[in-house]
């Protein structure tokens, strides 16, 4: 279902608007529980232009990342800008677009930061390390800021900005930054949660001035070494994670009523990622750190109060 592109060539007799935006669903609610329960508390409208985006977000990333990803050269992906312009031209090419030419025409989605994330899976080809954290930094708004702002987008932003009176009536402040910020909060969860499987493909993606400042080798990595140095040097990320996560739930007060509580939640679940590194001691080596459903469906009722209140 998510194989790579073909030169762009409009297509007949596509799928309708309906069943696209179905299987839209079916893709997200396979790929990512986190978000797919996140969408699931959207109003209608918004939750499938949703899917829709993550449907085109997973297919890029699949370029890069999934099982045809050794095929995937410059030029696959410049084949893939080609088709995201005849998308944003209002042309779908295949059954998975029909969705996303229906979400383009219902919210004003700016074609920039799919570029950027485009230009972000071009890293992906040619890199397998970084020297800083600005770089990584660079890295981790071109794949993952990029759908915060896309997201904005659909979210809107509310017109009173906040619940409390001498706040009301503000202008109407778009969080972008924060939108942003969110996005790089979970791309470095998802980073800290797979170094060993990225360490399997030769990639690191910790910056090397991070492993250097606490004196653990390349070499420390790809053994799996956990000591002192590591657990040191994890908890550096995890906090520099926490911080883009904190900068981000400042956003969420500007954005419309109705997604502030999915929002909430998917940051609470991913972030949840987290706590789960350190309860495992920081083996990010040989234990995959996820959040359980049960405990997914316990922070739902603190993201909703949070979303109230904050
Ligand atoms: C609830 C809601 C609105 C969610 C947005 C859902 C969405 C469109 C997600 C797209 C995700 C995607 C496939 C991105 C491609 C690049 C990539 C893989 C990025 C990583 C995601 C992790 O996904 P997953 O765990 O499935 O990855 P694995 O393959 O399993 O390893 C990322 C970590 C990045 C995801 C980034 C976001 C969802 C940004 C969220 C920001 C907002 C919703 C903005 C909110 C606004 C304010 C003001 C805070
Ligand atoms: N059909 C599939 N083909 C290839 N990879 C898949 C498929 N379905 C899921 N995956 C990948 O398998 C891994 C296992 O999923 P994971 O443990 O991350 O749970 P998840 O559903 O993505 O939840 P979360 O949103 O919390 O990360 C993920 O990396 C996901 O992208
Ligand atoms: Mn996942």
């Amino acid at each position: 279902m998510l194989q790579l592109p073909k030169p762009p060539q409009p297509q007949k007799n596509l799928t309708s608007v309906d069943e696209a935006y179905e299987l839209c669903r079916q893709i997200t609610a396979k790929y990512s529980k986190t978000f797919y329960l996140g969408t699931a508390l959207m109003p209608p409208e918004k939750r499938q232009a949703i899917w829709a985006i993550y449907v085109w977000c997973r297919r890029t990333d699949e370029l890069v990342d999934g099982p045809q990803a050794q095929f995937t050269t410059l030029e696959t992906l410049q084949e893939w800008e080609d088709h995201l312009e005849m998308v944003f031209s209002g042309h779908p090419l295949d059954d998975l677009d029909v969705a996303l030419v229906d979400t383009l025409e219902r919210f004003p989605i700016k074609i920039d930061p799919f570029r950027d994330m485009i230009a972000g899976q071009r890293m992906d080809l040619y890199r397998s390390r970084y020297e800083t954290f600005e770089e990584l930094k660079l890295y981790c708004y071109r794949v993952a800021g990029t759908v915060g702002l896309m997201s904005n987008a659909v979210i809107g932003v509310d017109g009173d900005g906040s619940r409390v009176p001498w706040r009301s009536h503000r202008d109407h402040y778009i969080p972008e930054e924060e939108a942003i910020a969110l996005g790089i909060a979970n791309q470095l969860t998802n980073i800290l949660r797979d170094v060993g499987e990225d360490a399997q493909r030769g990639r690191i993606y910790l910056p090397l001035e991070d492993l250097e400042r606490f004196n653990y080798s390349q070499e420390d990595l790809f053994k799996g070494v956990i000591d002192d140095r590591w657990r040191e040097l994890m908890r550096f990320q995890i906090e520099r994670a926490r911080h883009y996560y904190r900068e981000s739930e400042r956003g969420i007060c500007h954005l419309c009523r109705d997604s502030r509580w999915p929002v909430w939640s998917a940051l609470m679940l991913y972030q949840g990622i987290l706590d789960v590194i350190e309860a495992n001691n920081y083996d990010v080596f040989k234990k995959r750190a996820f959040v359980p459903t049960a405990k997914k469906m316990l922070y739902l009722p603190v993201a909703w109060l949070r979303a109230q209140v904050l």
